[in-house]
């Protein structure tokens, strides 16, 4: 975590209205107050004006209404919090070409046509895409446009809706790890150097699925047919990929990789300074696949060959990533990518991220390392056995970051 002195030097714009007084870090608890902007530092480590960071983290929290809350609010400049490391946006180190699926545009995801029925043509793609960027685009997976549609729209709205004392999303309101549904502003809040201006609803899908009437009403239906859609899309691309290693195609799932399964439903409301923050830290998923649909308006990017490069929305088509745990098992024959979310200050953009994670709650006790069939005297195993609990509390520990906890894996 950077000291104070690292993050940026910026003048004092002051403060506004009055501090949400208390919140329990882990769980709040207070009572939800209508969503009123807390006083938080815009200033400058330089500034004479005292900043409590975890004071203002809690302040935060204690509205139960996220940065959609802040910006609902009138906000008009970025807190202190969200304030990124200065150099961060280097402008040089972003090649702007787009993920269209054109593969010979250098750095560009490919595209992945799964219904273009050369099956042998689809492995290969599929196998150069995880070995190479770690990431593809697909179509033609018979998931209805629809099914994507409604799930995105139903996102949006649950988001957009008012937060504050009697709301859903009040009650919703957690950072309880048990909890199947949540709502909350930053998994990683209190553990990552800079809040991320994003706003996110969790939904544990399996095991141990929520109670129906627990999942918010204005996206239930959808979030449900959603879900059963894309579960159908997971185990056709674990069997892809079990076939990229050279395994027989039920391998990965035998092995209970599909088995845990979240939604993860992000909002990123626009940023009225959005050069100063960032919408999601760069990072790369700790789980073992994750099949994220985007709405049009843009923002996220892949580290790729030392730059960043965007992945342009794609009408119809789902991005496709390796996870941590997957390069892990697969000995780095597949690689988990590093991406980041810019803020912008468009409209509010909405992601769905189906994040396949096994289970760590209830645990697994299974023991994930690298695949035996797959090492040799010229492949020799990179990473010890763990469980998947003992991978996922280390990745959360750190928060979103630039990519560490799958290093501390290696022999
Ligand atoms: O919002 C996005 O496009 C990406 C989100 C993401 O990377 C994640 O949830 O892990
Ligand atoms: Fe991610």
């Amino acid at each position: 975590m950077p000291a104070l002195s690292s993050l940026p030097r910026r003048c004092c714009r002051g403060t506004f209205l009055a501090r949400a007084a208390t919140a329990d870090k882990s769980t709040p608890t207070a009572k939800p107050m209508t969503p009123t902007p807390p006083t938080m530092s815009e200033s400058s480590a330089s500034s004479p004006v005292a900043y409590d960071r975890a004071a203002d983290l809690r302040a935060l929290d204690a509205t139960f209404a996220g940065v959609t809350g802040l910006v609902a609010s009138g906000l008009t400049h970025v807190p202190r919090i969200f304030r990124v490391p200065e150099g961060h946006h280097d402008k040089q180190d972003t090649t702007v070409v787009a993920g269209t699926g054109r593969q010979e545009e250098p750095g560009a995801i490919p595209v992945i046509d799964l219904g273009c029925g050369d099956h042998a043509a689809v492995v290969a793609a599929v196998r150069q895409a995880v070995a190479g960027c770690g990431f593809f685009q697909v179509t033609g997976h018979g998931v209805p446009e629809a099914a994507m549609a409604a799930a995105t729209d139903a996102v949006r709205a649950f988001h957009a809706a008012d937060g504050g004392e009697g709301t859903e999303k009040a009650r919703l309101y957690s950072r309880d790890p048990v909890k199947p549904v949540k709502y909350q502003c930053n998994f990683d809040l209190y553990e990552s150097p800079v809040a991320n201006w994003r706003d996110t609803l969790h939904i544990r899908m399996a095991p141990d699925p929520p109670d129906v009437g627990d999942i918010p009403e204005s996206c239930r239906d959808a979030l449900l047919e959603y879900t059963e859609q894309v579960n159908k899309l997971g185990k056709t691309l674990f069997e892809l990929l079990s076939e990229a290693l050279g395994l027989k195609p039920s391998y990965l799932t035998d092995m209970e990789c599909d088995q845990g399964q979240i939604l993860i439903c992000h909002y990123y409301p626009p940023c009225p300074q959005p050069e100063l923050a960032i919408g999601t830290s760069r990072h790369s998923d700790a789980g073992f696949l994750t099949i994220l649909l985007q709405d049009e308006v843009g923002g996220l990017q892949i580290f790729n060959e030392d730059h960043w490069v965007d992945v342009t929305p794609t009408p119809g088509a789902f991005i496709v990533n390796i996870g941590d745990l997957l390069q892990l098992i697969s000995n780095d024959g597949f690689r988990s990518v590093e991406h980041r979310v810019l803020a912008k200050n468009a409209a509010p953009r909405v992601s769905i991220a189906f994040f396949f994670s096994t289970h760590f709650h209830p645990a697994s006790t299974r023991m994930y390392g690298p695949i035996k069939e797959l090492l040799s005297e010229e492949n020799k195993p990179l990473y010890r056995e763990t469980l998947v609990r003992d991978y996922m509390k280390h990745y959360f520990s750190i928060g979103l970051d630039a990519k560490t906890a799958i290093s501390d894996f290696r022999l």
